[in-house]
């Protein structure tokens, strides 16, 4: 790699990488080793497609940077590269550089965005630090000692992060704190493994349904202490319930069995959400509108006589909808049928940005809904209702981390390594 300022004496060392975020389909929640941000259970999620939802990080290591420093979203971010997650994602790479000495006493600057609402529930966090851990390695050349390593250090950034790492269906294994890298690191086989590459189930589609993209109150790190040392419904969960599930719901992927899929999905996600509320004191994360989609989804399947689409929510209100191919414009009619853009107040619009695909807003908007669908779906007392959802993102499965060009999207100056992205909110 070729430095990027000219400067003999001072060389600016820099790489560009952007990274996908994921929707677990088997929830992580429950830390077993806060110090190495372990997870009391396995774990499996779908990685998007980063065509609309992305994080892009340029970092950049050079003697003439006096400490290091991260932006987020075009705003520095004072005192967060001392964090210990930033710590162990910059510490953890530099010792796989292919030639440690020469990083290890250069100073880093990271300059990050992305391109959907942060900490809001939609998995910046594993986007975030996945394309930190990416771009670090892609900097420093850095190799892993075993496949899965550089996962390891995404989790310590944040848990879900390691699974960004890959595309497709990539489940995240506990591990145990017994199993050491020869450095001495313990969980080291607390790691990443792709099931699936995106390839695999290519009629796979995902609706997303912003409800909210404000900044949620109770954060999964905080949330998951709480339910750790109160739910007794979580200790189930993690010894009799997550084991028997990720069997079935690797082999209903692999196998393409959207039923069974979608109804492991649907399950875990209720799951989840139950142990949230069996927390002391309780934490809730969906609201009104949540539920209302949990209801409409339930009437549409039992109305179709098989489960043509699930729901999963995170730690937030939005509801990400797994389908098919061939339902999906129907699944998007239904949602925007009874959840009108805000900017029209009638239906489906294809032009006010409501959607982030044109294409898939058109045929949409086109789409007649079945009369007794109508009929079936409105028996849940849904009345349509402009603004209760702010967007709609129609998306699929998609690779990981993707090496891009530091003069073209890069975000750090290639003479001064000083940031250059300007916050332009969609
Ligand atoms: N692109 C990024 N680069 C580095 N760090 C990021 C990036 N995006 C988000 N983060 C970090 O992740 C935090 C948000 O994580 P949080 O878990 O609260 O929300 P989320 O990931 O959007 O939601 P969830 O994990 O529940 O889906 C931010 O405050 C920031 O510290
Ligand atoms: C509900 C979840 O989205 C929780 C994600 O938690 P985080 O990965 O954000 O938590 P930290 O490790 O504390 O950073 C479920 C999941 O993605 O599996």
């Amino acid at each position: 790699m070729s430095s990027t300022n000219d400067d003999e004496s001072s060389p600016i060392w820099m790489a560009t990488v952007s990274a996908p975020t994921n929707i677990a389909c088997i929830k992580y929640w429950g830390k077993k080793d806060a110090k190495w941000n372990t997870p009391t259970n396995d774990s499996v999620s779908v990685t998007l497609d980063q065509k609309d939802l992305r994080a892009v990080t340029t970092a950049a290591a050079s003697i003439k940077f006096e400490k290091d420093r991260l932006w987020l979203n075009g705003e520095e971010e004072v005192g967060a590269s001392d964090s210990k997650r930033f710590r162990a994602c910059v510490d953890g790479v530099k010792a796989l550089a292919a030639d440690p000495s020469k990083w290890k006493d250069l100073k880093i600057h990271v300059s990050s965005y992305n391109t959907f609402p942060t900490a809001a529930g939609l998995a910046s966090s594993a986007a975030g630090y996945a394309a930190l851990v990416a771009a670090l390695a892609e900097l420093m050349s850095a190799k892993e000692t075993y496949q899965g390593q550089l996962t390891t250090i995404a989790r310590q950034g944040s848990g879900s992060a390691c699974r960004s790492l890959y595309g497709g269906f990539v489940a995240w294994k506990a591990g145990s704190a017994e199993v050491s890298t020869e450095g001495g690191t313990p969980w080291a086989d607390s790691m990443a493994v792709q099931i699936a590459d995106e390839n695999h189930w290519p009629e796979l589609r995902a609706v997303i349904m912003v409800v909210s993209d404000e900044k949620k109150d109770t954060s999964s790190t905080a949330g998951m202490s709480t339910s750790v040392a109160t739910s007794t419904l979580l200790q189930h969960r993690i010894a009799k319930v997550v084991p028997e599930r990720m069997a079935s719901i690797e082999k209903a992927f692999l196998e393409k069995d959207f039923e069974s899929f979608g109804e492991l999905t649907m399950k875990d996600s209720n799951q989840f959400h139950s142990v949230c509320a069996d927390t002391y004191p309780p934490i809730f994360y969906m609201n009104d509108v949540s539920r209302t989609i949990v209801r409409i989804v339930h009437a549409y399947n039992k109305w179709a006589g098989e489960t043509r689409v699930a729901y999963t929510y995170d730690a937030g209100p939005n509801a990400v909808l797994y389908t098919l191919e061939k339902y999906v414009v129907e699944v998007g009619a239904l949602m925007a049928h009874y959840f009108p853009s805000p900017a029209t107040a009638t239906t489906a619009a294809a032009a006010d940005g409501y959607f982030n695909d044109s294409t898939f807003a058109n045929d949409v908007t086109a789409f007649t809904l079945n009369s007794e669908l109508l009929a079936a779906t409105n028996k849940t007392g849904r009345v349509p209702n402009a603004g209760d959802v702010k967007k709609i993102y129609h998306t699929k499965s998609g690779p990981g981390p993707q090496v891009l060009s530091n003069e073209k999207d890069g975000n750090l100056d290639l003479k001064t390594g000083l940031n250059t992205y300007i916050n332009t909110p969609k």
